[in-house]
């Protein structure tokens, strides 16, 4: 799945094949004022429901909604605050009654501007507003560009569960412009880096080596090497999401790498506190410690990752936080299956697997052995 085909909106494509569900990321740089003719280019439309946060709809609402206006394009703009709360039912409800008030129906599309917070949420609202809407994502954060507007992923938080409510809703295209992280603040932008090292650690041993070789290209947001790690990135997604778009063979579910802990920090540390990559940042950590005291993977190889993530400015510490919080959080993750923990435990770097029956006690000492000391 090599970037190919480059068009006017992109200088490089990657391809989703879905069947009827597939759709190309193009990505390139400047193209986000094309947005109007990009949409138009795969469907016509009359009516668009532009979802963004308030951070993001400063820098690049105007140039989006004119440049939709310009394809004759009626506009409801709806913005919501900046942040993880934002994934919640109120703010969902919020927009279905907005949506419904500015004469939304079915031929109208979602377009999601902003970063995984608004893609998650307004492809939620994509997929129930009048049972479906198409859906195009507009990634601004890199976190978004490498990860989440790529896979149909959307939904939702609980107080008490992370994404929990949700479902998959394939977009009809995801349009990367790599130039808007230039006003991106800097904690976020390290917060997307820890996606791409998880790509590295679950599929591609060399990818990983190539992180080690530029990190400082990589915090001074070089161009060149942005291109390399959004392209290669959002090919291996695409690879696995092609091959298990519903997380039923158990393949996708190694893009949730060090996410089972993440996810019960974020949400018992109450959302916000971590940004999503910080705690992955964290979770991968505590997922190499598991695979160490399963004995299958090496002291070295936990090393790498935390000397990697460290140079990248990653958390990598576990706060201590309520243990048993933590442990009742992980018993709500998604990967459950008839009430036992799974994770996925890595085996060298470029290899993990899926792993059922560990001891929630095996589990709990791969956190807490993360405590600052
Ligand atoms: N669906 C998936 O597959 C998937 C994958 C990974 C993460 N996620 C979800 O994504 C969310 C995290 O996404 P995120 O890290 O993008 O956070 P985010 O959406 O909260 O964006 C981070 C911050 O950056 C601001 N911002 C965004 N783009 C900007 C820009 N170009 N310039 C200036 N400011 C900008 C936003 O306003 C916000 O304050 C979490 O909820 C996580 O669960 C989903
Ligand atoms: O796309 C996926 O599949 C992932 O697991 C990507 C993760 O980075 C992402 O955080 C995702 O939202 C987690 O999904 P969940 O099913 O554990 O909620
Ligand atoms: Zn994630």
């Amino acid at each position: 799945m090599t970037p190919t085909n480059p068009t006017a909106f992109a200088s490089q494509t990657v391809h989703v094949p879905l069947s009827e569900r597939s759709y190309d990321i193009s990505i390139g740089t400047g193209n986000l004022a094309e947005v109007g003719r990009w949409i138009t280019s795969l469907r016509s439309v009359t009516h668009a429901v532009l979802i963004s946060d308030a951070n993001v709809a400063q820098h690049y609402l105007n140039p989006v909604s004119e440049s939709l206006e310009a394809e004759g394009i009626r506009v409801t703009t709806l913005v919501v605050p900046a942040g993880e709360p934002s994934k919640s039912v109120g703010t969902s409800q919020e927009l279905w009654e907005k949506a419904l008030a500015d004469r939304v129906d079915r031929k109208s599309i979602v377009v999601a501007l902003g970063g995984g917070v608004i893609g998650d949420l307004a492809g939620f609202i994509a997929a129930t507003m009048t049972r479906g809407l198409d859906f195009f994502q507009i990634p601004t954060t890199l976190l978004a560009q490498v990860d989440s507007s790529v896979g149909g992923k959307v939904g939702i938080n609980l107080p008490a569960a992370k994404n929990i409510v949700g479902c998959f809703w394939q977009p009809k295209g995801v349009l990367i412009d790599t130039a808007v992280l230039e006003t991106l603040p800097r904690r976020e932008y390290l917060s997307g880096l820890a996606e791409v090292v998880k790509y590295g650690v679950i599929l591609d041993p060399e990818f990983f080596e190539y992180l080690e070789a530029n990190v400082q290209p990589m915090l001074d947001r070089d161009a060149v090497v942005l291109q390399k790690i959004v392209a290669r990135s959002c090919e291996l997604k695409a690879q696995v999401v092609a091959e298990d778009e519903r997380e039923t063979t158990g393949l996708r579910a190694i893009l949730n790498y060090g996410h089972t802990y993440c996810h019960a920090l974020e949400t018992v540390s109450g959302y916000g506190q971590y940004l999503h990559g910080e705690a992955v940042s964290v979770g991968m950590l505590c997922a190499s410690r598991l695979g160490e005291k399963l004995g299958v993977f090496d002291q070295e190889a936990t090393k790498r990752q935390y000397k990697l993530l460290t140079a990248l400015g990653l958390p990598v510490d576990v706060p201590k936080l309520d243990k048993e919080a933590i442990l009742s959080a992980m018993q709500r993750d998604k990967k459950v299956e008839h009430g036992k923990l799974r994770f996925i435990v890595p085996h060298s770097i470029g290899k993990v697997v899926l792993t059922s029956d560990i001891p929630a006690g095996v589990a709990m000492e791969a956190w807490t052995d993360g405590y600052v000391s």
